[in-house]
């Protein structure tokens, strides 16, 4: 279990987390929404460890996240940035393959069983994310949604028990993210923990377990989607009317006045 207990963030002194108490469970896709501004960013940052929080406690099982060894930490929780920037110009599989280094040297564990390791699972990150034909382009020669779709396949890479990604649906086109989506889902069905940062409520409504959305800086709404994202908390936290129409698992959501 991912946890944070009365969690609060500050950046530059201002609040923007305020007292957050979550449990995320592995075996789930979790899908953080919210307003720009919210507070979603901060609070998946602390919930990886790589923003400290101003108060209360973030525990990955029994132990607290700011203690875990940096590289241990890698390898338990995969991390995806919003903006994913590459500042070398390596290749597409080089970059993949960063996603393994937390697991180099790791002690008791014998080279050749590491290599064999490491190939599989930068093929199964490459096959999962459809890079296997822009393998060998450097990073500086690929569309927007290609690199976001590497820079996903790096964090697969890593085989983390956690996934952390903040949007990695954006940027990309329906098809790429219907198979992120599903192979997301995928990763937690195989018993891994997944949060998503997610803008697109229909995707969170078709594609999440649970949905917590947060407003100002507190969780507002937090459970299934139909209840987490219902037409009465959307109105109230976008303040857009709305009405979700089509069937469970392809809803879409018309927003407007004409719809309220
Ligand atoms: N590096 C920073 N320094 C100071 N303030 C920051 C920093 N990053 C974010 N903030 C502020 O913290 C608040 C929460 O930002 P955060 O990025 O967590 O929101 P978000 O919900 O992820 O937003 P978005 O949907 O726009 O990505 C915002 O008011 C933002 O301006």
């Amino acid at each position: 279990m991912l946890s944070v207990r009365d969690v609060v963030v500050k950046r530059a002194g201002r609040t923007v987390v305020e007292g957050a108490s979550l449990a995320l469970e592995r075996g789930e896709l979790t899908a953080i929404c919210g307003p720009n501004g919210a507070g979603k960013s901060s609070l998946l940052a602390v919930l990886a460890g790589l923003l400290p929080a101003a108060s209360g406690e973030v525990m990955l099982d029994d132990r607290q996240v700011p203690a875990i060894p940096a590289r241990e930490k890698a390898r338990l929780i995969g991390f995806l940035p919003q903006q994913a920037d590459v500042a070398w110009d390596i290749s597409v599989e080089t970059l993949v393959a960063l996603g393994r280094l937390p697991w180099r040297s790791v002690p008791g564990r014998p080279a050749r069983a590491s290599r064999d390791a490491d190939r599989h699972a930068i093929a199964s990150a490459m096959t999962a994310m459809e890079l296997e034909a822009l393998a060998l382009r450097p990073v500086s020669q690929i569309s927007g949604g290609e690199k976001a779709r590497a820079a996903m396949g790096r964090v697969l890479a890593g085989e983390p028990e956690w996934i952390l990604a903040d949007e990695p649906l954006a940027n990309l086109d329906l098809s790429h993210q219907q198979a992120l989506a599903a192979s997301l889902k995928g990763q937690a069905d195989a018993g891994r923990g997944v949060v998503v940062v997610m803008h697109d409520l229909a995707a969170a409504m078709n594609h999440a377990g649970r949905v917590i959305v947060i407003d100002k800086g507190r969780v507002v709404a937090d459970g299934a989607p139909e209840q987490a994202l219902s037409r009465e908390v959307i109105e109230t936290v976008w303040q857009v009317p709305c009405q979700w129409l089509g069937e469970a698992g392809a809803r879409a959501l018309a927003m407007g006045q004409s719809v309220a």
